[in-house]
């Protein structure tokens, strides 16, 4: 793919025929498999790439070919190692509309949403770009004239695991900051959204990072645990569900590696009834619709004071009714079809239960079949919003991860962050209110990794990311998360005699 060929990708038209892994610098076909895969257009229903999943050989050659290349990258110099990521940032930014597009088409998330994406990807590459000139130990004065040091040094090959709701952004979310700090990648995508990881690779190939530095593998469980289980790879960083995620840590235990577990949550949005009304609707719609409602870190538990819990509901309604669903292409469209068809079925299923344990479906919830007809056969829904929500019902306590709002009323502070705080996840939460004491009262006391006031789903990507409890820990973004790709080695400098207890 080039530039170019952003005119030729359409709804209904695109198909990947070149390998989709990535090894030593080019794409090639995988030395042996365990089992095929098929990528789908979830716009439309079709399939646009059927491929290999690596088998133990090809991960095994891939961490090879990350061993050799983390030998050269390694001992570049931090600035060596910035200018290389600048021009990587450099060249998505210039390909912005040519990546947007193959995330759009394989992802289905709308083409407004993919571009905001790839901003955040290329601007991580930039940040950490800019980090890794400054990357250093400390020196320590010890008595008679001896000192000691400290070393930042990298970990060697780490594994990248994806989830495939932000397919390129998680990819560049978890390379940029290892490349950073001199670290090797092999990157393995969701075997939903293969596509992107590629551009990736290929990117970080012509921006100059030595052959081998970041490869992809492309499969699905069996894959994923061939690199788990790699004894020449050093750190785990994985995004996903909390399951998989306690899969990953206990095969990563057995090799005592350190990991990175960024996994789903249930967060709390709280809506105090002295809010700006007009940003807290807003905030909502962001906090639950972006990306089809498929975002791990979604306020979708949306507690709103009883003052204003009818003119908020009526206002979150009306604007969920005008949001624009269909070809994620085109320019005004707010929300495209979800993953896949199993994922639609478990969304609709979770509105169904919703209804029989007493919730009211004030919108949506329903399969939608856009007008167009090359999209009938697309995995498309209407965003619901819920009322009449209890905190002990299925659709409350459950990570659903499709666009389903679930509305509960609350009187006072106390009574709400309670309420809050009682789930085992705890990814992110947000709070609308004008009273600024109360906004860091509240969130002080909230029991999640990310916290917004008066906001929500925004990431720049100076901030780190992550969460508490059954949510994960690690973090990836901000300063912080050059500790979870770097190790720190002591060196104790004597400059006298030694004093030998013998
Ligand atoms: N916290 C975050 O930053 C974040 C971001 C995006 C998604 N998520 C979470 O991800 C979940 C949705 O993504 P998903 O359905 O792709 O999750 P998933 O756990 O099913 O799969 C995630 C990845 O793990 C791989 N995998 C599955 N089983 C494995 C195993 N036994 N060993 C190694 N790898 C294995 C999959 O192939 C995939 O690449 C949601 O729960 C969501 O909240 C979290
Ligand atoms: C970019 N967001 C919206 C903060 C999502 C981060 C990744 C979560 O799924």
């Amino acid at each position: 793919l080039q530039p170019s060929s952003v005119a030729a990708m359409s709804t209904g038209t695109f198909v990947v025929s070149q390998p989709l892994n990535y090894r030593g610098g080019a794409r090639v076909e995988p030395a042996d498999a365990s089992g095929t895969e098929k990528a789908f257009e979830p716009a439309t229903g079709r399939v646009i790439a059927t491929f290999t999943c690596s088998g133990e050989k090809e991960v095994n050659l891939a961490v090879q070919n990350a061993k050799a290349a983390f030998k050269i990258w390694s001992q570049k110099s931090g600035m060596e190692r910035c200018r290389i990521l600048l021009e990587a940032a450099r060249i998505i930014r210039e390909r912005e509309d040519e990546i947007a597009t193959v995330e759009c088409i394989n992802n289905g998330k709308s083409i407004f949403e993919a571009r905001l994406d790839i901003d955040t990807s290329w601007q991580c590459l930039e940040y950490y770009a800019g980090l890794a000139a400054s990357m250093a130990g400390e020196h320590i004065q010890l008595p008679g004239g001896s000192f000691g040091y400290t070393r930042r040094e990298p970990l060697g090959v780490c594994v990248g695991i994806g989830a495939w709701n932000y397919p390129f952004q998680i990819a560049s979310w978890k390379s940029a900051p290892a490349l950073a700090c001199g670290n090797a990648m092999v990157f393995k995508p969701s075997p939903f959204t293969p596509v992107s990881a590629l551009l990736l690779a290929e990117i970080y190939t012509e921006a100059g990072v030595p052959p081998g530095l970041f490869n992809v593998v492309q499969g699905g469980a069996a894959t994923g645990q061939f690199l788990c289980q790699h004894h020449d790879v050093a750190k785990v960083s994985f995004t996903g569900s909390v399951p998989t995620g306690m899969k990953i840590m206990e095969m990563s235990a057995k090799g005592i590696k350190p990991v990175t577990l960024e996994l789903g949550g249930k967060s709390p949005l709280i809506i105090f009834s002295d809010c700006d009304m007009n940003n807290a609707v807003k905030g909502a719609l962001m906090a639950n619709f972006l990306t089809q409602g498929q975002v791990c870190c979604n306020g979708t538990r949306v507690f709103v004071q009883k003052e204003i819990l009818d003119k908020f509901t009526e206002e979150v309604v009306k604007q969920t009714q005008r949001i624009k669903i269909g070809d994620p292409l085109l320019e005004d469209t707010r929300m495209g079809p979800l993953i896949n068809r199993p994922h639609l079925e478990r969304v609709l299923g979770f509105v169904k239960v919703a209804k029989e344990q007493g919730a009211k479906v004030l919108c949506g919830g329903d399969i939608y079949v856009p007008e167009d007809p090359k999209l009938k056969d697309g995995y498309y829904m209407r965003p619901c919003v819920l009322t009449n929500c209890r905190d002990d019902m299925t659709c409350v306590k459950e990570e659903i991860f499709g666009p389903v709002m679930s509305i509960l009323s609350f009187d006072t502070e106390a009574e709400v962050l309670e309420r809050a705080n009682d789930t085992t996840f705890g990814l992110a939460a947000g709070v609308f209110t004008r009273d600024i004491q109360r906004a860091h009262r509240v969130v002080a006391e909230l029991q999640a990794g990310t916290c917004f006031i008066n906001n929500y789903n925004v990431s720049p990507v100076e901030l780190p990311f992550g969460g508490y409890k059954k949510s994960g820990f690690g973090r990836e973004n901000g300063r912080v998360t050059i500790e979870y790709y770097s190790q720190l080695k002591t060196v104790c400098v004597e400059m006298g005699d030694v004093e030998s207890a013998f």
